[in-house]
C-alpha cells in the first residue's frame, strides 16, 4: 500500500558537517517526486535519511521528523529493520547479488521475510518481473545468474527485487545514470506505472527525466561549499519547469546555474 511520507525540519549530519538543514516536504502516496538539485545540495543524503539508511554510516545522524503515514520513523520505539524493509530503495548501478539467479533474486527479500512456500514464491517473482517489465525477457531463463542479464535488464531485476517485497514507498537515487538511452526509457516507462501502487522518490541528475517522470519536483540547493542543502522550491513539476516561484530555480533548470 503505497503511503504519504512528511518530512518536518529534517537536518542530516556526517560528524560535524550539516550536510542538509530544516526540509519539509510532504509527498502524496502514488506519486512520482524527483529531487533535483546542483552536486553536493543533499539530494542523496536526503533521500537515504528517509528509509533510515543515512545513519549507517558512523557518526552520520538525523534530525527533525519524518513520518510515513502517522508513524515517525525516527521514533525511538521504531524497528529499523521493518523501516527499511517498509521503504524499498534503488541505486545508481545495479546490484543484484551476483551469485544468484534470477528467480532467487526476485525472491530474496521475501526469504529474508520467512516465505518459504514454493508457490507463493513463484508467484510473488512473477508478479514483480511482470510489473518490472522484465518477465517476458526473462521467464525463460530464472535459473540463470542475475549478474547475466545486460545493464538495462539488471536495474529493472533491482526493480523487481524492491517491489516483490511489496514496499510502502520506492526510493531511486539516479536509477539511470548507468544505463544506455533505450534503457533508461524503458525504467522511467515503468516508473510511471508503478506509480499506480507505490510512492517513489527519485534522485537525478537529468532535468528532462524529473520532467518526464514526476508530478512533483524539489528542488534543492547550496549557497557556497560548506553550506548545508536547503530545500528551495517544491512544486508540481510542469510549474516548477515552467513558471518557477524562486529565482535560484529558475537559474537551475535554464542552466544559468549549476
Ligand atoms: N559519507 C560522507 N561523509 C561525509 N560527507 C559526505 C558523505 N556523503 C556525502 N557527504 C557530503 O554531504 C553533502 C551532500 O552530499 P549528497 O551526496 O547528499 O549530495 P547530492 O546532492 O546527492 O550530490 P550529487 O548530485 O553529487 O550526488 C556534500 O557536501 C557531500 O560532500
Amino acid at each position: 500500500m503505497a503511503k504519504r511520507v512528511e518530512a518536518e525540519n529534517v537536518t542530516a549530519y556526517y560528524g560535524s558537517f550539516k550536510a542538509i538543514e530544516n526540509i519539509n516536504l510532504a509527498v502524496e502516496p502514488k506519486s512520482v517526486t524527483a529531487l533535483i538539485g546542483p552536486s553536493g545540495c543533499g539530494k542523496s543524503t536526503f533521500l537515504r535519511s528517509i528509509n533510515r539508511m543515512h545513519e549507517v554510516l558512523p557518526n552520520a545522524r538525523v534530525e527533525g521528523r519524518l513520518t510515513i503515514d502517522d508513524q515517525n520513523i525516527y521514533d525511538r520505539d521504531v524497528d529499523v529493520t521493518a523501516v527499511r524493509r517498509t521503504i524499498g530503495m534503488v541505486f545508481q548501478r545495479p546490484n543484484p547479488f551476483p551469485t544468484m539467479s534470477i528467480f532467487d533474486n526476485v525472491v530474496a527479500g521475501l526469504k529474508l521475510n520467512g516465505v518459504r512456500k514454493k508457490s507463493v514464491l513463484a508467484d510473488a517473482a512473477e508478479r514483480a518481473l511482470r510489473s518490472a517489465n522484465l518477465w517476458d525477457e526473462v521467464k525463460d531463463r530464472l535459473d540463470k545468474p542475475g549478474a547475466g542479464l545486460s545493464g538495462g535488464q539488471q536495474q529493472r531485476l533491482c526493480i523487481a527485487r524492491t517491489i516483490a517485497v511489496e514496499p510502502q514507498v520506492v526510493l531511486m537515487d539516479e536509477p539511470c545514470s548507468a544505463l544506455d538511452p533505450i534503457s533508461t526509457l524503458a525504467i522511467e516507462d515503468l516508473m510511471f506505472r508503478l506509480k499506480d501502487e507505490f510512492t517513489i522518490i527519485i534522485v537525478t541528475h537529468n532535468m528532462q527525466q524529473a520532467a518526464r517522470v514526476s508530478d512533483r519536483t524539489a528542488f534543492f540547493s547550496i549557497d557556497k561549499t560548506g553550506d548545508p542543502g536547503r530545500l528551495i522550491e517544491y512544486d508540481n513539476t510542469q510549474k516548477i519547469f515552467s513558471n518557477p516561484s524562486q529565482k535560484k530555480t529558475e537559474d537551475y533548470i535554464t542552466g544559468r546555474f549549476g
